[in-house]
């Protein structure tokens, strides 16, 4: 017999993971007086060093992670901050080599937004607006390109959909036109192979909570190479070779590093669990009218799934599915909703994008939850299908 799962169900794995036991065990070791609490960036005492040290083995597990060397991995709070380094420290630095940046309207806020704040500065941004798949392909960057690019940034998989780009061969594309390649692998981690050697990767943003790690804590991979310069955006004591100043937080840093570790461990285990959860919930839904998938199935990440419900309003479903925790990619401000820009921006019509859900998997979601969460979900939806008769 299977026990019932316990309410509610989680079922919002792309907005972020729950750290997990054994990154949280190690992160213990970092904190109070009798463990090594230290700065890492004392040098006058053994303890500085000793912290030092746990600080570099997690560099050194990031940077094995994506196939890189340690001294390529700058550490950041997070995604959004790397993010805001690649592009802003790139452009910034290296105005003599061009003012014109790529990117795609679906990338994520983090990126969205620094490449306005790019234009408002100055910069020329190029939109590039996916396909329905939400993948940019070759021949949309290869007709964006221009002899000023200095910068394109294209997420590896994207944060609502799933879809995977095929990184190497827009980063081979990038490279011809001498510019630089940048993408955000938030969603990446452990879920599609990630070698920054063999996908000709110069910049890349990772975050920990996105595998199983702790929240505030993230990494900007930087090839070296003289024509990967950064201008830092914090200043002050010279941390991480002056690209990221501050102190380093000790315990953050040891949890993503053993995630990271973990994650390249449970890769293909994981994965398999995972896309067997999400086709028992595909089958659990066939039955039902008007269900629509937003997401691809085929090159994309099995975690991720987003689904249109024709007919009803997605914030009512959110509502009547409250034991279920699940996202919509929806803005709300005091007077509307707006639909998800990721959706509109595949080309999704206004109605059905407000009318969707995103629903993500992970490690510790089991059978149990995906029934369960069928079975609340039918439910609600005969119930505001009902109502709207
Ligand atoms: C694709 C993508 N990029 C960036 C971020 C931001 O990451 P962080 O929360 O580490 O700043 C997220 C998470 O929300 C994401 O999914």
């Amino acid at each position: 017999m299977t026990s019932s799962p316990s309410l509610p169900i989680y079922l919002d794995y792309a907005a972020t993971t729950p750290v997990d036991t054994r990154v949280a065990n190690i992160m213990q070791r970092y904190l109070t007086v009798d463990q090594l609490f230290a700065n890492p960036a004392s040098r006058s005492h053994m303890l500085g060093w000793q912290a030092e040290q746990v600080v570099e083995q997690a560099r050194r597990q990031v940077a094995d992670t994506v196939g890189a060397d340690p001294r390529e991995i700058v550490w950041t709070s997070g995604a959004t901050e790397a993010n805001n380094l690649a592009l802003i420290g790139y452009m910034r630095a290296n105005r003599e080599r061009g003012m014109h940046l790529v990117t795609s309207t679906i990338e994520h806020k983090a990126v969205v937004d620094t490449a306005k704040a790019l234009e408002i500065e100055g910069f020329e941004v190029t939109w590039i607006t996916p396909g329905r798949d939400g993948r940019t392909t070759p021949e949309q960057l290869r007709a964006a390109m221009r002899d000023d690019t200095a910068l394109v940034s294209l997420m590896a998989v994207n944060n609502e959909l799933g879809s995977i780009n095929d990184i190497a061969a827009l980063a081979e594309i990038t490279h011809e036109f001498g510019a630089v390649f940048h993408t955000d692998a938030a969603q990446a981690v452990g879920r599609i192979p990630l070698d920054v050697v063999a996908q000709q990767i110069d910049l890349m943003s990772l975050s920990a909570h996105k595998a199983y790690g702790p929240k505030g804590v993230g990494a900007l991979y930087v090839k070296r190479h003289p024509d990967i310069r950064l201008e830092a955006l914090i200043h002050g004591g010279g941390h991480e070779r002056g690209m990221r100043s501050g102190t380093l937080p000790t315990h953050q840093i040891a949890g993503m590093g053993e995630a990271f570790a973990l994650m390249q461990h449970h890769h293909q285990e994981d994965q398999a669990h995972i896309a067997q959860l999400r086709a028992r919930f595909l089958t659990g839904l066939e039955d039902v009218d008007g269900v629509f998938a937003n997401s691809p199935l085929e090159n994309a990440v099995p975690n991720i799934l987003n689904l249109a419900f024709k007919g009803v309003d997605g914030e009512s479903l959110l509502m009547a599915l409250r034991d279920v925790a699940v996202s919509t990619g929806s803005a709300c401000n005091s007077a509307s909703v707006d639909p998800s820009y990721v959706l509109l921006g595949i080309g999704i019509p206004r109605a059905l994008a407000l009318s969707s859900l995103r629903f993500s998997f992970g490690r510790f979601t089991t059978d149990a939850d995906i029934d369960h969460a069928l079975t609340l979900l039918r439910h609600a939806l005969s119930g505001l299908r009902s109502s709207t008769r």
